[in-house]
């Protein structure tokens, strides 16, 4: 603009009140909110900064610290994921105490979501077989406490910070039949493995009338429309049988079982451990 077309309205705006705050800019009214120093040191503050989103990263990244501390030395281990409401006793919860006996006698440790149900059978097993108990727990606004037989339990705000611990530290994972949380925590690791973010990681799941009609509807209608594609279907492999369920996960992360050894145990689901694009190398990338 020359100073023959000079506005006073764009002149006012110009940035003589730019104030700094770390790599952020603050101009006008936006210059006028708070500095750190006056949250840490006033306590007048009107607000309670740790309520604050910068806060929260704090809290976030201190949950991964204490993650990656705490399991950094944990050695292999596969996870047991699983409905919340499964009873004591019932087919599942004792399918999958046994499923964690297997692994820990494999020479695996055993991590849940560190809850009732599936959770708490994956570390009874566990601790039955005097193996490695593993915990990762989620604060809900819901009473919940960590199952008795958790043996290292780490307890987390966030999901998402609660989620690459059981990938990052898990060589496999194996699914028992579950709700929304456990559907979750399935369709995370496949997307990983599908994206390759996570390379000879098995997904192995328990339960072959239960997992049946959504393996269909995966092949019928995601496959069918060109959603994903056929590698992406022999993803998962599902079986009744919990030495099986150990059989296929060891296998999976050692890179023992490749396309070529797919079975087809029911004429429905081919069977694959890892995707047809994994390394040769057998890399085990995560994350
Ligand atoms: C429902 C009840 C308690 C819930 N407590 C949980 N503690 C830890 N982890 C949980 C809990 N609930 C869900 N999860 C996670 O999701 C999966 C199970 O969810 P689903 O919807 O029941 O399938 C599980 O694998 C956990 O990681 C009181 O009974």
């Amino acid at each position: 603009m020359s100073a023959g077309n000079y506005d006073p309205k764009f002149f006012d705006k110009m940035p003589h009140s730019a104030r700094h705050k770390g790599s952020v800019t603050l101009r006008r009214n936006q210059a006028k909110i708070r500095q750190a120093d006056n949250y840490l040191l006033d306590t007048k503050t009107p607000l309670d900064f740790t309520h604050t989103d910068p806060w929260r990263v704090l809290r976030i990244q201190s949950e991964f610290v204490e993650g990656f501390g705490s399991l950094s030395e944990l050695g292999p281990a596969i996870s047991i994921f699983g409905s919340a409401r499964t009873k004591r006793g019932s087919k599942y919860y004792v399918a999958a105490e046994e499923i964690a006996r297997r692994l820990v006698g494999e020479g695996l440790s055993v991590i849940t979501g560190g809850g009732p149900g599936i959770m708490e059978a994956g570390n009874k097993g566990a601790v039955e077989a005097e193996g490695v108990s593993v915990g990762l727990g989620i604060e809900l606004p819901f009473e919940s406490s960590m199952n008795e037989y958790v043996d290292l339990g780490i307890n987390f705000r966030y999901f998402f910070a609660r989620k690459t611990m059981f990938v990052k530290y898990s060589q496999g994972f194996v699914v028992m039949p579950g709700g929304y949380g456990t559907l979750d925590e399935l369709f995370e690791a496949v997307t990983l493995v599908q994206t390759e973010k996570i390379t000879n990681f098995p997904i192995v799941l328990y339960g072959v009338e239960y997992w049946t009609p959504l393996l269909e509807w995966i092949r019928t209608r995601v496959l069918e429309e060109g959603m994903i594609s056929e590698a992406d279907v022999n993803l998962l492999r599902v079986t009744d049988d919990p030495a099986e369920a150990v059989e296929w996960v060891i296998q999976g992360y050692k890179g023992l079982v490749g396309p070529e050894d797919v079975k087809r145990p029911n004429g429905l689901h081919p069977a694959k451990l890892y995707s047809s694009r994994t390394g040769a190398d057998g890399d085990k990338e995560k994350i």
